[in-house]
């Protein structure tokens, strides 16, 4: 059986006439953080959006477990176990933490007798939002938002997180403090993550594997060590 959990094939997506993704192709493994790269407007947001079904495809081919799937949309994505953690943290500033996990688990059908045992398994997770669960999301730090961003991906218990720029918006020691928990989130749930980063640094300290994306195109597969260098990184920018 092949390790990959989600496969994209010569994958191509667009804006109107405008060809953004050309012929993309990747495995995203089991158990295994994935760090995306690239320069800004290389196509890493709409990879990671097409691969969640907000953005439609125009060809090519993603299949989880190997079973194709003919047209991915957010909630079939998250049944199949598919998270996404949005590049502007995606959360309504006037809503509570509890109202925003609610909302999330409605929009995914999650079974009304089911969602407070979830909140409390991710709550379990992430402690520290129980500090600041029943205020509005628009009065936390960045630092929180991007907790209650990255909790609600997980209510839908997923086998796959897609993060799109953790770091925006926070200060890099608070980046640090973030990413440790996230590592060791992904080794004790055995999670997938592709991990699109534009503070490099700090992302391959977590990473397994690299890929770098240039103008719509992913131009390199390797480790996170052979990158460690920035004269080396910046070659393939
Ligand atoms: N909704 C949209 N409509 C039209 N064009 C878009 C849309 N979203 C992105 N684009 C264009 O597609 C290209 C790729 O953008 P994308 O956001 O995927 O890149 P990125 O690598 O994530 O960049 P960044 O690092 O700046 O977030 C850019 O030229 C961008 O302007």
């Amino acid at each position: 059986m092949t390790n990959a959990l989600i496969s994209v094939d010569n994958l191509r997506v667009g804006y109107g006439g405008r060809v953004v993704l050309d012929n993309v192709s990747l495995d995203i493994r089991r158990n295994e953080v994935l760090c995306l790269v690239g320069h800004n407007g290389a196509g890493k947001s709409t990879l990671l959006n097409s691969l969640f079904g907000l953005v439609s495809r125009q060809g090519g081919e993603i299949s989880i477990d190997g079973q194709r799937l003919n047209h991915p949309e957010p909630k079939k994505m998250a049944a199949l176990g598919i998270g996404l953690v949005p590049e502007d943290r995606g959360i309504f500033p006037g809503l509570t933490v509890d109202e925003i996990f609610r909302l999330a688990m409605w929009a995914t059908d999650v079974p009304q007798r089911e969602q407070s045992e979830r909140i409390e398994w991710v709550m379990s997770i992430l402690p520290r939002i129980k500090t600041f669960y029943d205020r509005r999301a628009g009065t936390l730090s960045g630092g929180q938002q991007q907790m209650v961003s990255i909790a609600r991906a997980l209510l839908s218990r997923p086998r796959c997180l897609l993060m799109d720029e953790p770091s925006i918006g926070l200060a890099p020691k608070l980046f640090q403090d973030l990413l440790q928990p996230i590592r060791q989130l992904q080794q004790q749930l055995a999670l997938s993550i592709l991990l699109v980063e534009q503070n490099v640094k700090e992302a391959f300290k977590v990473s397994d594997r690299v890929l770098v994306m240039r103008s719509g195109a992913i131009i390199h597969e390797t480790s996170p060590d052979e990158l460690a260098d920035n004269k080396v990184l910046m070659q393939f920018y």
